[in-house]
């Protein structure tokens, strides 16, 4: 028997920047936290404690800031595609690079100049790869949190033993949606394709008759699918959060589908993959990502 030196990667977690860019007196800014790793002939290190090929996660760091003052950042999936290149371009070591990105959502205040508010807590996200010469780009959004008031049934599950859920034709649907969709290039107007998924998802989810959240779920992947050529494939992880329907019979009282207990965990969680059947290949687009 031999011990060997498994798949490994290292980079530097979570760089924190914000930028701030100006135009007379009007500020815009960009709040991202950017994680960089790298891959490559990275055996020595592990085995002898040799560096000579290890660019040091400080020095990739930096690069991380360097690189935002001397271009502007623009789109993440552009910025990330730059520092991917910059490391496998420049060490001779390192083969491939897995950038990640998520850009944190700011508004501003009031048509104000120079003041933001944070809204919500969704997230922006790109995760691009490159390996050799090769790219891939799976961008997406987080923590973006939708409601529906009714239009929700869940009815026609099997009843064993063990099964207490009603069956219900009228509830609150609630997720908060993580998706991610892979690109089949890297040329592609990134703002307008994020702007226009996001909105395609938002409008799916609200007027789709829903069933199940899996429905949903495919619905929202299949609508983005149909909009977005430049899309091969979808991932959505999507929790449900259950809004109980509270029993007010102790104090007399009637509950008609109006007072709600927001449960916070367990909750059912509903994932899957919506891709197109002549997809390209996905080769290492999703590699040491979470499978949804
Ligand atoms: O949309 C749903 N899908 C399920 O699989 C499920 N299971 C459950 O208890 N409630 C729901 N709702």
């Amino acid at each position: 028997m031999a011990i060997v030196l498994g798949p490994n990667q290292y980079g530097k977690a979570e760089n924190r920047l914000v930028t701030v860019s100006r135009n007379g007196s009007v500020h815009t800014i960009k709040d991202l936290t950017v994680s960089t790793s790298l891959r490559g002939d990275l055996s020595d290190t592990h085995l002898t404690g040799d560096n000579t090929k290890v660019l040091a996660t400080d020095t990739q760091k930096n690069t991380v800031y360097a690189f935002a003052k001397e271009a502007p950042v623009g789109e993440i999936e552009d910025f990330a595609l730059r520092l991917g290149r910059h490391f496998v371009g420049t060490q001779e070591a390192i083969s491939g690079a897995r950038i990640l990105i998520d850009e944190h959502a700011w508004e501003r205040i009031d048509g104000h100049d120079h003041a933001f508010s944070q809204g919500s807590n969704e997230k922006r996200t790109t995760a691009v790869t490159i390996e050799g010469s090769q790219a891939w780009v799976v961008s997406g959004v987080r923590d973006l949190v939708v409601l529906k008031s009714t239009g929700s049934e869940f009815h026609g599950y099997p009843k064993d033993p063990y099964t207490t859920l009603k069956e219900t034709n009228d509830r609150i649907l609630a997720t908060s949606v993580t998706a991610r969709w892979r690109y089949a290039g890297t040329d592609v107007d990134w703002a307008k394709s994020f702007t226009e998924i996001r909105s395609v998802m938002l409008k799916t989810f609200a007027d789709k008759h829903s069933l199940s959240l899996q429905q949903t779920l495919y619905a929202m992947g299949e609508a983005v699918l149909n909009a977005r050529p430049e899309v091969a494939e979808v991932r959505l992880s999507m929790p449900n959060k259950h809004h109980f329907l509270v029993d007010l019979s102790a104090f007399g009282l009637e509950n008609d589908n109006e007072v709600f207990y927001a449960a916070d965990r367990p909750y059912g969680l509903i994932e899957g993959s919506i891709l197109r059947d002549d997809a390209p290949d996905a080769g290492q687009a999703w590699s040491t990502l979470p499978a949804f």
